[in-house]
């Protein structure tokens, strides 16, 4: 296999955000806690609700009764119909916030916005931090005209629902694509990748050498026995790809 091109532009800093899917439901906020305390950057909640994703979660209660576990930064992945995203954006904007108010990053799936420019402007008024997501077979110019709205651009790298799942490789053409777009047009966006990211050269390894530079982890993370070791090793691989010396 030729060698991918290298990172294209200036790396940007490197954060590792776990997903809440493979953690103890009964016993989330101590495991936001222990996230917090493994070195990770912010939490990701994984909002489901059986329609836009054959798999169900929680609402915004429970992202709210772990804000007083942890002082970490929130981020909510809205996988949930239009319906549902239209109605109950700004109490997930809410619920997002930091313990002092801090904007939370709110992120909306394109394929459940019809109004997606209004969406993203609407997370920036209520105070919070405004990212899209694209699923696996969404093209990344579904996106193009909204980049001067975001903080942040997901690339999902499996189809949503379910951790546990293998990376998608042709997601990387994607994430090089967009990033090349951030980069040309001088925009302040960190693309982050979501679904089977490991601590592997194949996963964010490639992810970072391409771009990313916010790596969702799931089961990639929960594997290790000591958390604050797989931040590491998820690090350093992410590092590597970008061409930086850790
Ligand atoms: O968001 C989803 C699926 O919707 C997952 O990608 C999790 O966020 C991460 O799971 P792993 O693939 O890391 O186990």
């Amino acid at each position: 296999m030729s060698e991918s091109a290298p990172l294209y532009g200036k790396p940007r800093k490197v954060q590792i955000i776990p997903s809440v899917l493979p953690a103890d439901f009964g016993k989330l906020g101590a495991d936001c806690k222990k996230m917090e305390d493994a070195g990770c950057d912010r939490i990701q909640f994984d909002v489901m609700d059986g329609n836009f994703v054959p798999n169900l979660t929680f609402g915004p209660d429970t992202i709210r009764w772990c804000r007083q576990y942890t002082k970490l930064p929130f981020e909510t992945q809205l996988m949930v119909s239009e319906r549902c995203t239209d109605a109950m954006l700004d109490t997930f904007t809410e619920v997002s916030k930091g313990p002092n108010g801090e904007p939370g990053v709110v992120i909306v799936h394109v394929e459940a916005c019809t109004h997606l420019h209004r969406n993203l402007t609407k997370i920036r008024a209520a105070g919070g931090s405004p990212s899209v997501a694209l699923n696996p077979h969404t093209p990344a110019e579904m996106i193009e005209n909204v980049l001067d709205l975001v903080d942040h651009v997901l690339v999902m790298t499996v189809n949503p629902g379910f951790g546990g799942q293998k990376y998608i490789p042709t997601m990387t053409d994607k994430v090089r694509k967009i990033r090349k777009w951030i980069v040309d047009r001088n925009l302040d966006v960190d693309i982050e990748v979501d679904g089977g990211i490991k601590a592997t050269k194949e996963t964010i390894g490639e992810c970072a050498r391409a771009g990313a530079n916010c790596f969702i982890a799931g089961s990639g993370l929960f594997a290790f026995d000591d958390m604050s070791e797989g931040v590491k090793k998820l690090t350093a691989m992410a590092l590597e790809g970008q061409g930086v010396a850790p």
